[in-house]
């Protein structure tokens, strides 16, 4: 992006990080324990720019929407799937006219992988926060674990993401925000006939307790609680891996108290970390996989504007934890950011 770039001679080389001295005017807590920019920031440079993703940040996030595209395209293109009956009710094809395995519900990624996502996503980042050197000495290190104020910060964003997660799909002081949207929209449980006479729709109100009890979820717009599952899951991955993998080649760039712009001062130099490789393993894996569900999600479940939704609601959490941050030096005091 190029209003993210900062431009001629106040350009340092990404490889050679400006070693400055402690400004005077700087309290010692936020040098010893969160990234400030260097001293050859922007000033006339709007703080709005520090909220643009790097260049590969970028790329990470537009195959989201690239990928339900594509699924999109492929569904109305190809002859099998465009021909397959399809309910609007269920949001799927009917199991004995599926067109493909991955069109059917019970396929074992949907019921393995996604339908507790969360748990994977979970396990992959604590587990990279616990044995990645660049977060601190780990399990695996002569010095056992070390509780350091990385990690400190990267559970906090875990903690924040995952409330989110379970704000949006499980609970938000009663239905969750996917059962209260579908309600507010006209949305509402229509009983099975054993249940009729008995109470009404309106005793359930959320999607899981109507089906639980043979009823139909009918009417409201429910936003793609897999898109939105999916997109939270792997895009926190991987901006919080990213730094580490890329090191300086791909500088972000913050707000300072004084309202300048610019790259962080401690950036990583992931690539002099030993054992770097360690602990990014299954966050990659957990992104693959749900780059791939993603793709069937797309082609063969949901309207495009349920996706549209789930993608637009997992991003207002991302933005929130993972880039808000670098506008907001008092948020960045608590939250940190991947990598520093
Ligand atoms: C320093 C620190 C040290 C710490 C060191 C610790 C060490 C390491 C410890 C690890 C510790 C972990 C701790 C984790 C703690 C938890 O987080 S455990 C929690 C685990 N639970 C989960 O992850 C639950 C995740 N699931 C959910 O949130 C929801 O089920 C979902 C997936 C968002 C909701 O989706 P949904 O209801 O299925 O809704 P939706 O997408 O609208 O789909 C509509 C229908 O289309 C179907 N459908 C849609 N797309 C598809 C598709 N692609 N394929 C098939 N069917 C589809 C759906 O199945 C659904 O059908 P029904 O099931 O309703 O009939």
């Amino acid at each position: 992006m190029a209003s993210n770039r900062r431009n001629g001679a106040n350009t340092p080389k990404p490889s050679t990080p400006i070693e400055l001295p402690e400004p005077a005017t700087r309290p010692t807590s936020i040098s010893s324990s969160t990234p400030t920019p260097h001293q050859d920031r922007d000033t006339t440079t709007h703080w709005i720019t520090a909220l643009f993703p790097t260049p590969l940040e970028t790329l990470l996030l537009s195959t989201y929407p690239a990928l339900l595209l594509l699924g999109s395209l492929f569904s109305t293109l190809s002859p099998t799937t465009r021909s397959a009956p399809y309910n609007p009710t269920t949001q799927s094809h009917p199991p004995s006219s599926a067109p493909s395995y991955f069109a059917l519900k019970s396929n074992l990624l949907n019921t393995y992988f996604v339908k507790i996502a969360w748990f994977w996503v979970s396990l992959a980042y604590l587990l990279f926060l616990v044995v990645h050197p660049a977060n601190g000495p780990g399990l695996l290190g002569s010095r056992g674990l070390v509780l350091t104020p990385k990690r400190l910060r990267g559970v906090l964003r875990w903690a924040i993401v995952t409330m989110w997660w379970g704000g949006v799909t499980q609970w938000f002081f009663g239905p969750a925000i996917i059962d209260r949207g579908f309600q507010l929209t006209g949305g509402a449980c229509e009983l099975a006939s054993q249940y009729e006479g008995t109470g009404g729709g309106e005793d359930f109100v959320t999607g899981q307790a109507c089906k639980a009890v043979g009823g139909t979820w009918r009417g409201g717009h429910d936003i793609s609680g897999h898109v939105f599952i999916l997109v939270l899951g792997s895009a926190f991955l991987g901006l919080e891996v990213l730094p580490i993998l890329m090191g300086l080649r791909d500088e972000r760039r913050v707000r300072g108290r004084d309202g300048g712009v610019g790259a962080p001062e401690r950036e990583l130099v992931a690539q002099e970390q030993e054992g770097r490789k360690v602990g990014l393993g299954l966050p990659l894996g957990v992104m693959g996989l749900s780059a791939w569900m993603l793709l069937m999600t797309a082609t063969f479940f949901h309207t495009w504007f349920e996706k549209l939704t789930g993608l637009l609601v997992a991003f207002m959490g991302i933005v929130v934890v993972l880039f808000l941050p670098r506008a907001v030096p008092a948020l960045r005091d608590v939250v940190g950011m991947p990598g520093i």
